[in-house]
């Protein structure tokens, strides 16, 4: 049976692009093809400006889990999902969702395309979970996702091309936004590369999108609202 490395999991809202200020319950998986997660590496690392930590298993609810048992503990931390698992069983769980919107789950990381399959989607399926991921778009996706952000990174190569919502970190020498405005998005976002320089990156990636109105400012609202 599959396991899955699991960082951890939590319940918060959406903080970035079109899906923003949607409860969802967060999944980071454990790891990364674009940089170890370890400091000392990050200099080297093909994608150097990550702004999390995604190394290990020791995070809120982290863990190995197989497929069952994570789809049971994200669709507990939804509100009332526990009660809701039970109404799966007996087969009213519309009911129920109608009162509590539709539960949400996103898998990020780390890349969680090295790990999120088909039998996982349709394990967060069976519980009436909308399967949403983040991905740095290098790894093929799986069937059956609901949602897919594809966030790209400069000097790799693309294998997800279309999707639900394309969002660029800006600036990023090798990754312009003009590289990527053709492929089959519904949105576009450019997100301010947070760090050392960001105030001066959210006034850049202001100033691109008054001037290239194709994309639209993601600015990650959960750093400003000190929640995680
Ligand atoms: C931590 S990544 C995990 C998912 C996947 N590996 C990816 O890169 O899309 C989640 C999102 O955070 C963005 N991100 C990472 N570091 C950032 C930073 N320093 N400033 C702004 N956004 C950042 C990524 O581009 C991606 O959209
Ligand atoms: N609230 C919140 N929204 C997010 N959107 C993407 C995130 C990520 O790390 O993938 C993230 C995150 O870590 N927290
Ligand atoms: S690809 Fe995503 S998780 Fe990996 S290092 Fe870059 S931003 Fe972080
Ligand atoms: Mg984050």
């Amino acid at each position: 049976m599959t396991t899955y490395k699991i960082k951890e999991i939590f319940y918060t809202l959406q903080g970035e692009g079109a899906q923003s200020g949607r409860p969802a319950v967060f999944c980071r998986f454990s790891g990364c093809n674009l940089w170890s997660g370890r400091e000392e590496d990050r200099s080297k690392a093909i994608c150097q400006f990550c702004d999390t930590d995604f190394w290990g298993m020791d995070g809120e609810n982290g863990g190995k889990y197989n497929a069952e048992e994570l789809a049971d503990k994200v669709i507990g931390l939804w509100p009332g999902g526990s009660e809701k698992r039970i109404a799966n069983s007996e087969k009213q769980v519309g009911e129920i969702s109608d009162l509590r919107g539709k539960p949400y789950v996103v898998c990020t990381g780390g890349e969680p395309l090295l790990q999120l399959d088909e039998p996982l989607i349709e394990a967060f399926h069976r519980r009436g979970l909308e399967v949403a991921v983040e991905t740095n778009g290098t790894i093929a996706a799986p069937a059956g996702l609901d949602w897919i952000c594809m966030s790209p990174k400069a000097n790799t190569e693309l294998l997800i091309q279309s999707g639900h919502e394309l969002k660029l970190v800006y600036p990023q020498a090798g990754a312009e936004p003009e590289r990527y405005e053709h492929l089959d998005f519904e949105h576009f976002y450019l997100q301010p590369m947070d760090g050392v320089d960001a105030q001066h990156n959210t006034r850049l990636t202001l100033a691109y999108c008054l001037s290239h109105p194709q994309w639209s400012l993601s600015l990650q609202t959960h750093k400003i609202l000190g929640i995680a």
